[in-house]
Protein backbone atom coordinates (compact mmCIF):
# COMPACT_ATOMS: atom_id res chain seq x y z
CA UNK A 1 0.00 0.00 0.00
CA UNK A 2 1.40 3.45 -0.30
CA UNK A 3 2.86 5.62 2.17
CA UNK A 4 -0.08 8.22 1.48
CA UNK A 5 -2.72 5.81 2.28
CA UNK A 6 -4.63 5.41 5.25
CA UNK A 7 -4.52 1.90 6.69
CA UNK A 8 -7.60 -0.17 6.21
CA UNK A 9 -10.04 -1.31 8.94
CA UNK A 10 -11.20 -5.34 8.42
CA UNK A 11 -13.64 -6.56 10.90
CA UNK A 12 -13.76 -9.80 11.79
CA UNK A 13 -16.82 -10.99 13.53
CA UNK A 14 -17.05 -14.66 14.54
CA UNK A 15 -20.46 -16.32 14.20
CA UNK A 16 -19.64 -19.45 13.84
CA UNK A 17 -20.30 -20.54 17.10
CA UNK A 18 -23.68 -23.17 17.80
CA UNK A 19 -24.81 -21.66 21.26
CA UNK A 20 -24.59 -24.88 23.21
CA UNK A 21 -25.10 -22.80 26.53
CA UNK A 22 -27.92 -21.08 25.48
CA UNK A 23 -29.63 -24.74 24.15
CA UNK A 24 -31.74 -23.08 21.69
CA UNK A 25 -33.70 -25.17 18.73
CA UNK A 26 -31.26 -22.81 16.68
CA UNK A 27 -27.53 -21.12 17.17
CA UNK A 28 -28.20 -17.91 18.78
CA UNK A 29 -26.60 -15.62 16.00
CA UNK A 30 -30.02 -16.01 14.95
CA UNK A 31 -32.59 -16.04 17.89
CA UNK A 32 -35.04 -13.33 17.27
CA UNK A 33 -34.05 -10.13 19.26
CA UNK A 34 -36.51 -7.15 19.41
CA UNK A 35 -37.43 -8.19 16.22
CA UNK A 36 -34.56 -9.31 13.93
CA UNK A 37 -31.79 -11.73 14.60
CA UNK A 38 -29.08 -11.05 16.99
CA UNK A 39 -26.79 -11.38 14.19
CA UNK A 40 -28.23 -8.65 12.49
CA UNK A 41 -28.11 -6.31 15.50
CA UNK A 42 -24.84 -7.19 15.70
CA UNK A 43 -23.63 -6.34 12.14
CA UNK A 44 -25.78 -3.22 11.87
CA UNK A 45 -23.98 -1.58 15.23
CA UNK A 46 -20.57 -2.00 13.29
CA UNK A 47 -21.64 -0.43 10.23
CA UNK A 48 -22.81 2.27 11.67
CA UNK A 49 -19.60 3.00 13.48
CA UNK A 50 -17.20 1.97 10.51
CA UNK A 51 -19.60 2.17 7.23
CA UNK A 52 -16.63 1.62 4.88
CA UNK A 53 -14.71 -1.11 6.60
CA UNK A 54 -14.18 -4.10 5.50
CA UNK A 55 -16.67 -7.08 6.92
CA UNK A 56 -15.00 -11.02 6.84
CA UNK A 57 -18.16 -12.54 8.66
CA UNK A 58 -17.06 -16.62 9.99
CA UNK A 59 -20.14 -18.59 9.25
CA UNK A 60 -20.24 -22.82 9.73
CA UNK A 61 -19.82 -24.08 6.43
CA UNK A 62 -23.03 -25.93 7.22
CA UNK A 63 -25.10 -23.01 8.11
CA UNK A 64 -28.22 -22.95 7.27
CA UNK A 65 -29.93 -20.31 8.41
CA UNK A 66 -27.97 -16.96 7.07
CA UNK A 67 -29.31 -14.57 5.12
CA UNK A 68 -27.30 -12.28 3.42
CA UNK A 69 -30.00 -9.18 3.42
CA UNK A 70 -28.59 -8.97 6.99
CA UNK A 71 -25.05 -7.84 6.03
CA UNK A 72 -25.11 -3.82 5.61
CA UNK A 73 -21.85 -3.47 4.05
CA UNK A 74 -20.89 -3.33 0.49
CA UNK A 75 -17.57 -4.82 1.08
CA UNK A 76 -18.08 -8.46 2.75
CA UNK A 77 -17.17 -11.81 2.76
CA UNK A 78 -17.61 -15.05 4.28
CA UNK A 79 -14.85 -17.26 5.99
CA UNK A 80 -15.53 -21.26 7.30
CA UNK A 81 -15.67 -21.07 10.62
CA UNK A 82 -13.39 -23.47 13.01
CA UNK A 83 -13.50 -25.93 15.60
CA UNK A 84 -13.15 -23.19 18.17
CA UNK A 85 -14.11 -19.20 18.25
CA UNK A 86 -9.85 -18.66 18.09
CA UNK A 87 -10.19 -21.14 15.15
CA UNK A 88 -12.44 -19.15 13.13
CA UNK A 89 -10.56 -15.90 13.82
CA UNK A 90 -7.59 -17.61 11.97
CA UNK A 91 -9.41 -19.00 9.40
CA UNK A 92 -11.15 -15.54 8.76
CA UNK A 93 -7.58 -13.18 8.99
CA UNK A 94 -6.09 -16.53 6.33
CA UNK A 95 -9.00 -15.23 4.11
CA UNK A 96 -7.72 -11.88 3.66
CA UNK A 97 -3.96 -12.32 3.50
CA UNK A 98 -3.62 -11.36 -0.05
CA UNK A 99 -5.24 -8.41 0.85
CA UNK A 100 -4.18 -7.39 4.09
CA UNK A 101 -1.29 -5.38 4.58
CA UNK A 102 0.59 -5.85 8.00
CA UNK A 103 -0.48 -2.18 9.11
CA UNK A 104 -4.35 -3.01 8.84
CA UNK A 105 -6.24 -2.87 11.36
CA UNK A 106 -8.59 -5.90 12.28
CA UNK A 107 -11.43 -5.43 15.06
CA UNK A 108 -12.79 -8.52 16.05
CA UNK A 109 -16.14 -9.00 17.65
CA UNK A 110 -18.97 -11.54 19.08
CA UNK A 111 -21.65 -11.42 16.76
CA UNK A 112 -23.12 -12.46 20.32
CA UNK A 113 -22.56 -9.21 21.65
CA UNK A 114 -25.57 -6.73 19.74
CA UNK A 115 -25.78 -4.22 21.97
CA UNK A 116 -22.51 -2.51 21.58
CA UNK A 117 -22.74 1.10 21.60
CA UNK A 118 -21.78 2.82 18.27
CA UNK A 119 -20.24 5.28 20.56
CA UNK A 120 -17.72 2.98 22.19
CA UNK A 121 -16.63 1.22 18.86
CA UNK A 122 -15.70 5.08 17.14
CA UNK A 123 -13.65 5.41 20.81
CA UNK A 124 -11.71 2.12 20.87
CA UNK A 125 -10.66 2.28 17.20
CA UNK A 126 -9.68 5.97 17.63
CA UNK A 127 -7.73 4.67 21.34
CA UNK A 128 -6.19 1.83 19.53
CA UNK A 129 -4.84 4.19 16.55
CA UNK A 130 -2.84 5.97 19.17
CA UNK A 131 -1.71 2.47 20.89
CA UNK A 132 1.78 0.79 19.48
CA UNK A 133 -0.07 -2.73 20.55
CA UNK A 134 -3.75 -2.26 19.73
CA UNK A 135 -6.42 -3.65 22.98
CA UNK A 136 -9.96 -4.02 23.90
CA UNK A 137 -13.13 -2.81 25.33
CA UNK A 138 -13.11 -3.98 28.93
CA UNK A 139 -15.29 -3.39 32.06
CA UNK A 140 -13.97 -2.86 35.65
CA UNK A 141 -14.81 -5.94 37.78
CA UNK A 142 -17.35 -4.50 40.59
CA UNK A 143 -18.12 -7.89 42.53
CA UNK A 144 -16.23 -9.40 45.00
CA UNK A 145 -14.99 -12.69 43.51
CA UNK A 146 -14.39 -15.97 45.22
CA UNK A 147 -12.26 -19.00 44.10
CA UNK A 148 -14.35 -22.45 44.88
CA UNK A 149 -12.75 -25.63 46.71
CA UNK A 150 -14.39 -27.71 43.83
CA UNK A 151 -16.76 -29.10 46.06
CA UNK A 152 -19.48 -26.60 46.02
CA UNK A 153 -17.62 -24.17 48.92
CA UNK A 154 -15.19 -21.07 49.00
CA UNK A 155 -11.62 -21.91 49.24
CA UNK A 156 -10.94 -18.03 49.37
CA UNK A 157 -11.54 -14.34 48.12
CA UNK A 158 -9.57 -13.43 45.20
CA UNK A 159 -8.89 -9.88 45.19
CA UNK A 160 -10.87 -8.02 42.59
CA UNK A 161 -8.28 -4.88 42.68
CA UNK A 162 -6.70 -4.67 38.80
CA UNK A 163 -9.73 -7.37 37.38
CA UNK A 164 -11.35 -6.41 34.54
CA UNK A 165 -13.95 -8.24 32.16
CA UNK A 166 -12.39 -8.86 28.86
CA UNK A 167 -14.97 -7.54 26.14
CA UNK A 168 -14.96 -7.39 22.33
CA UNK A 169 -14.23 -6.07 19.74
CA UNK A 170 -10.37 -6.49 20.75
CA UNK A 171 -8.07 -4.77 17.97
CA UNK A 172 -4.74 -5.16 16.57
CA UNK A 173 -2.76 -4.40 13.23
CA UNK A 174 -2.87 -7.12 11.05
CA UNK A 175 0.66 -8.52 11.00
CA UNK A 176 0.52 -8.59 14.89
CA UNK A 177 -2.48 -10.12 15.03
CA UNK A 178 -1.31 -13.11 12.76
CA UNK A 179 1.88 -13.30 15.03
CA UNK A 180 0.26 -14.07 17.95
CA UNK A 181 -2.05 -16.50 16.98
CA UNK A 182 0.29 -18.44 15.00
CA UNK A 183 2.55 -18.09 18.39
CA UNK A 184 -0.56 -19.39 20.60
CA UNK A 185 -0.97 -22.58 18.11
CA UNK A 186 2.61 -23.43 17.77
CA UNK A 187 2.81 -23.51 21.64
CA UNK A 188 -0.78 -24.95 21.79
CA UNK A 189 -1.97 -22.39 24.24
CA UNK A 190 -5.73 -22.33 24.97
CA UNK A 191 -7.10 -18.58 23.74
CA UNK A 192 -9.91 -17.50 24.63
CA UNK A 193 -9.34 -13.81 23.20
CA UNK A 194 -6.62 -12.09 20.83
CA UNK A 195 -5.31 -10.04 23.73
CA UNK A 196 -4.08 -13.36 25.13
CA UNK A 197 -2.48 -14.30 22.55
CA UNK A 198 -0.90 -10.87 22.04
CA UNK A 199 -0.02 -10.77 25.96
CA UNK A 200 1.57 -13.89 25.18
CA UNK A 201 4.28 -12.47 23.06
CA UNK A 202 5.04 -10.45 26.11
CA UNK A 203 2.98 -7.05 24.86
CA UNK A 204 0.71 -4.86 27.12
CA UNK A 205 -2.52 -4.78 24.92
CA UNK A 206 -4.81 -1.52 26.29
CA UNK A 207 -7.51 -1.55 28.24
CA UNK A 208 -10.24 0.65 26.47
CA UNK A 209 -13.28 1.07 29.26
CA UNK A 210 -16.14 -0.12 28.19
CA UNK A 211 -19.75 -0.30 29.08
CA UNK A 212 -21.28 -3.17 31.28
CA UNK A 213 -24.18 -3.39 29.26
CA UNK A 214 -21.77 -4.80 26.43
CA UNK A 215 -23.00 -8.18 27.12
CA UNK A 216 -22.38 -11.37 25.37
CA UNK A 217 -25.43 -13.35 25.40
CA UNK A 218 -24.44 -16.66 26.27
CA UNK A 219 -26.98 -18.02 28.66
CA UNK A 220 -30.73 -18.18 27.95
CA UNK A 221 -31.78 -15.36 30.35
CA UNK A 222 -28.77 -13.34 28.39
CA UNK A 223 -31.18 -12.54 25.75
CA UNK A 224 -34.09 -11.05 27.61
CA UNK A 225 -31.27 -8.93 29.47
CA UNK A 226 -30.53 -7.95 25.53
CA UNK A 227 -33.74 -6.69 24.75
CA UNK A 228 -34.02 -4.67 27.55
CA UNK A 229 -30.45 -2.75 27.14
CA UNK A 230 -31.84 -2.46 23.40
CA UNK A 231 -35.00 -0.71 24.48
CA UNK A 232 -33.05 1.48 26.80
CA UNK A 233 -30.23 2.58 24.80
CA UNK A 234 -33.11 3.96 22.36
CA UNK A 235 -34.86 6.05 25.54
CA UNK A 236 -31.31 7.37 26.16
CA UNK A 237 -30.90 10.97 25.64
CA UNK A 238 -27.82 11.43 23.97
CA UNK A 239 -26.09 13.22 27.27
CA UNK A 240 -27.38 10.94 29.56
CA UNK A 241 -25.05 9.99 32.31
CA UNK A 242 -25.25 6.05 30.73
CA UNK A 243 -23.48 7.08 27.65
CA UNK A 244 -20.62 7.69 30.31
CA UNK A 245 -17.84 5.02 30.39
CA UNK A 246 -16.39 4.04 33.26
CA UNK A 247 -12.85 4.73 34.15
CA UNK A 248 -12.17 3.45 37.65
CA UNK A 249 -13.47 0.24 39.59
N1 LIG B 1 -16.16 -22.36 16.64
C1 LIG B 1 -16.62 -21.15 16.97
C2 LIG B 1 -17.10 -20.88 18.29
C3 LIG B 1 -17.59 -19.61 18.57
N2 LIG B 1 -17.62 -18.67 17.60
C4 LIG B 1 -18.15 -17.33 17.89
O1 LIG B 1 -17.42 -16.77 18.96
C5 LIG B 1 -18.24 -15.91 19.73
C6 LIG B 1 -18.14 -16.16 21.22
O2 LIG B 1 -18.37 -17.55 21.47
P1 LIG B 1 -19.45 -18.15 22.44
O3 LIG B 1 -20.20 -17.15 23.18
O4 LIG B 1 -18.77 -19.25 23.18
O5 LIG B 1 -20.50 -18.74 21.37
P2 LIG B 1 -20.91 -20.21 21.07
O6 LIG B 1 -19.70 -21.02 20.74
O7 LIG B 1 -21.97 -20.12 20.04
O8 LIG B 1 -21.56 -20.67 22.46
P3 LIG B 1 -21.30 -22.00 23.31
O9 LIG B 1 -19.84 -21.93 23.75
O10 LIG B 1 -22.27 -21.91 24.41
O11 LIG B 1 -21.56 -23.16 22.37
C7 LIG B 1 -19.66 -16.08 19.21
O12 LIG B 1 -19.93 -14.94 18.46
C8 LIG B 1 -19.59 -17.34 18.38
O13 LIG B 1 -20.49 -17.37 17.28
C9 LIG B 1 -17.14 -18.95 16.31
O14 LIG B 1 -17.17 -18.09 15.44
N3 LIG B 1 -16.64 -20.19 16.04
C1 LIG C 1 -13.78 -12.97 23.51
C2 LIG C 1 -14.73 -12.91 24.68
O1 LIG C 1 -15.93 -12.29 24.30
C3 LIG C 1 -14.09 -12.04 25.75
O2 LIG C 1 -14.92 -11.97 26.86
C4 LIG C 1 -15.07 -14.28 25.20
O3 LIG C 1 -13.96 -14.86 25.84
C5 LIG C 1 -15.63 -15.21 24.14
O4 LIG C 1 -16.46 -16.19 24.67
P1 LIG C 1 -15.98 -17.64 25.12
O5 LIG C 1 -17.09 -18.19 25.92
O6 LIG C 1 -14.72 -17.48 25.93
O7 LIG C 1 -15.74 -18.36 23.83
Amino acid sequence: MSEYSAERLWLVVPAAGRGRRMGAGLPKQYLDLAGRPVLAHTLARLHQAFPAARLCLCLDPDDAHFDSAWVPFAQWRRSPGGAERVDSVRLALASIANEADDDDWVLVHDVARPCVRVDDLTRLHAALRQDPVGGLLATPVADTMKRDDGQGGVAHTEPRSGLWHAQTPQGFRYGLLCRALDEARMHGAAITDEASAVEALGLSPRLVPGRRDNIKITHPEDLALAGHILAAQREEPLSSPGHMHEETP
